[in-house]
């Protein structure tokens, strides 16, 4: 990556006005930016309409976890007035494409760190920080680049795979849509999403699943169900964690 890239990114995003001039410059550093000590970073992906989303909301309310949802990020800076990117996420999320993984990494690196500085809020649990990532790593290269720029996916991270069919996921994304107001969810811009879901994300999960960090679960049955079974998997990854870390 060219030089000053990460932080051309940064300026463009505004990023800089959060007061984040004691971490390393990004370019610079050899380590990540978070201890994987003393964070606990739970991925969650499937196909679009899934129910991702739906599952992290009741994560949240279970275990304490500070949500993020990439898909989230991105849309607030596509909103956001004067945002150099606002254009390219537009387009990449009408298409269903993927945005460049450095603007993507940027936006969560500077949601977690303002997460991290709020030790008593929502996120923290024992002295540690609880990241529930919605929606993300969608590419190889995302995911590289999360543990080297920002935290070593370690041995107790994982990551929550919900699975259902096609056919379920267009019929849930279409019931959405008379409410969402996304510009993707329409019966085009779906079938984009799918081919991305197929062609760069399952890579991502075959690679996770490889290192036996995946909890698949059948996201088909109703909410309650699917939710008894990832809270099921979450209990299993905090048990043995309580031991308190004071400092992140
Ligand atoms: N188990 C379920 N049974 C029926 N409907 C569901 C279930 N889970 C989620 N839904 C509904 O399906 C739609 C998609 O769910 P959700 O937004 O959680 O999916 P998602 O995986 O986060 O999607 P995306 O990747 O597009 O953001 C929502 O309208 C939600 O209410
Ligand atoms: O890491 C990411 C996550 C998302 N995108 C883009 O956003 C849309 C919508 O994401 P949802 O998770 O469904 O809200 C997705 O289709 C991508 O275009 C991304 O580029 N990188």
């Amino acid at each position: 990556m060219a030089p000053g890239f990460v932080e051309k990114i940064a300026d463009a995003l505004h990023l800089h006005h959060h007061d984040h001039h004691h971490e390393p410059p990004k370019e610079s550093k050899s380590s990540p930016v978070f201890d994987s000590n003393k964070v606990t970073v739970v991925f969650v992906l499937g196909g679009p309409g899934a129910g991702k989303g739906t599952q992290c909301a009741r994560l949240v309310q279970d275990f304490n976890f500070c949500h993020l949802s990439a898909g989230d990020l991105l849309r607030a800076e596509q909103d956001r007035e004067g945002s150099t990117y606002g254009d390219l996420i537009k387009t990449c999320i009408r298409e269903g494409t993927i945005v460049p993984m450095e603007v993507t990494i940027k936006l969560l690196e500077v949601a977690m760190l303002d997460a991290r500085k709020d030790k008593t809020g929502l996120g923290w649990q024992d002295g540690k920080a609880r990241f529930l990532i919605d929606g993300f790593p969608r590419k190889m290269d995302q995911a590289l680049k999360f543990e080297e720029d920002l935290v070593q996916v370690c041995v107790s991270s994982l990551t929550i795979f919900f699975t259902t069919t096609e056919e379920v996921m267009l019929k849930r994304l279409l019931v959405r849509s008379e409410t969402s107001g996304r510009a993707d969810d329409n019966v085009e811009s779906i079938k984009k999403r799918f081919n991305t879901y197929k062609e760069q994300t399952m890579p991502v999960i075959e690679h996770y699943q490889k290192q036996g960090k995946v909890s698949e679960i059948d996201s088909s049955p109703s909410v309650e169900e699917v939710h008894a079974q990832a809270s099921e998997v979450v209990n299993k990854i905090f048990a043995g964690q309580s031991a308190p870390q004071l400092t992140a």
